[in-house]
């Protein structure tokens, strides 16, 4: 578990925090001997001072290596790296210095894919520069990869942004591929961004009610969501969560290299919490777990799957989950990527 010094924040539980994270995923073309985690606890400082945040704890299997940020998480495995911050970090302003070093230390000189994505944010203007909008964000995006395109799904007041690279049919990068198949891997990845939610369960989250981060870990059934996890957990100081949990190494019912994140925002009047797993269990039922812990009262629900994932199948499941736990679709997107496919809903209560 953290063991990591509290940073307070606040005298009040009701201030406002921006929860909504922005979430970057760049997964590097394979090398061998190329290995992400080269690149040291210094030089990832380093990086995450250009985002405004700061490592405040760490844990690790045999394939991924998981920071607790200050604000969010970061995971860094072989080729894949992962970056989800709140508030107002700046994220994309790190991605130069990234890609330099993941050639330099880590040995990386080629991209292959990249997802960038967030839910809108609670209070846009108060973002720093380029985050302040998606169309800053993707000219950014594009200097830095050129071929990219971005996507805007859901409603006006309940968007969700995301920029990946453009499908590699018919490019040079399509043919290298059909080449050497063994350079992609099965992938999911499930989030599950909840807004508006029980107030009795984000007490929890609180140093009023939870003495200890492990305390609200086990109180809020966290440490049941995914069995077979080691979690690395933070209650901040009045309020507020965060937590990575990976992979026991050599557990017989999870794959190495699979993650969980959690954050909580339990602030009443701007009361958030994101759930983001790469774990293959059917979505629908980690769906129901998720929310039946939560209680939220509005979710956007994200499901990425490579074809030949096992979840690529179940994650059209999706499309019968309205009906179930009180929750209407208000809106449902399926796309097809560059190897992936992408489910997206928007649920809210019905009115009681
Ligand atoms: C880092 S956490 C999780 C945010 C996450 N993105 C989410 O899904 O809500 C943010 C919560 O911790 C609280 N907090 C307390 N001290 C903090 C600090 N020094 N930095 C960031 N958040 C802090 C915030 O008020 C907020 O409730």
């Amino acid at each position: 578990m953290a063991s990591t010094e509290i940073i307070s924040n606040s005298e009040s539980n009701d201030q406002f925090f921006e929860g909504v994270e922005k979430l970057i995923e760049i997964w590097f073309t394979p090398v061998k001997h190329a290995d992400l985690r080269k690149i040291s606890r210094q030089q990832w400082e380093n990086v995450l001072k250009i985002v405004r945040c700061e490592i405040i704890s760490f844990t690790q299997s045999e394939q991924v290596d998981a920071y607790v940020l200050s604000e969010s998480s970061m995971f860094v495995s072989r080729r894949r790296w992962i970056l989800k911050t709140c508030g107002k970090t700046t994220p994309l302003r790190c991605v130069r210095a990234v890609l330099q070093l993941a050639m330099e230390t880590a040995g990386y000189p080629r991209v292959e894919n990249v997802f960038y994505s967030r839910r809108e944010f609670a209070r846009p203007a108060e973002q720093l520069k380029p985050h302040d909008n998606f169309d800053s964000e993707v000219e950014l995006l594009d200097s830095f990869f050129g071929d990219g395109r971005a996507y805007i799904m859901g409603p006006e007041g309940d968007c969700w942004y995301l920029y990946t690279l453009l499908p590699l049919e018919g490019t040079v990068a399509a043919l290298e591929k059909e080449q050497h198949p063994q350079s992609s891997e099965p992938d999911q990845t499930i989030e599950i961004l909840m807004s508006d939610l029980d107030p009795a369960v984000m007490d929890i989250f609180t140093r009023a009610t939870s003495a200890t981060a492990a305390d609200a870990t086990r109180a809020s059934g966290i440490d049941k969501l995914i069995p077979g996890m080691v979690i690395d957990d933070y209650l901040f100081d009045p309020c507020g969560y965060s937590m990575n949990g990976v992979a026991k190494d050599r557990d017989l019912e999870l794959p190495s290299g699979c993650y969980m994140t959690i954050h909580i925002t339990p602030e009443p009047s701007c009361s958030y919490v994101s759930f983001e797993s790469n774990v293959c269990l059917p979505p629908d039922a980690l769906l129901a777990r998720v929310l039946a812990a939560f209680r939220p009262n509005k979710f956007v629900v994200t499901v990425f799957a490579t074809p030949d994932s096992p979840a690529a199948a179940s994650s059209r499941q999706l499309k019968q989950f309205p009906s179930v736990g009180g929750f209407q679709q208000k809106e449902a997107q399926h796309c097809r990527f560059s190897g992936y496919e992408l489910q997206y809903a928007l649920f809210s209560k019905f009115p009681s």
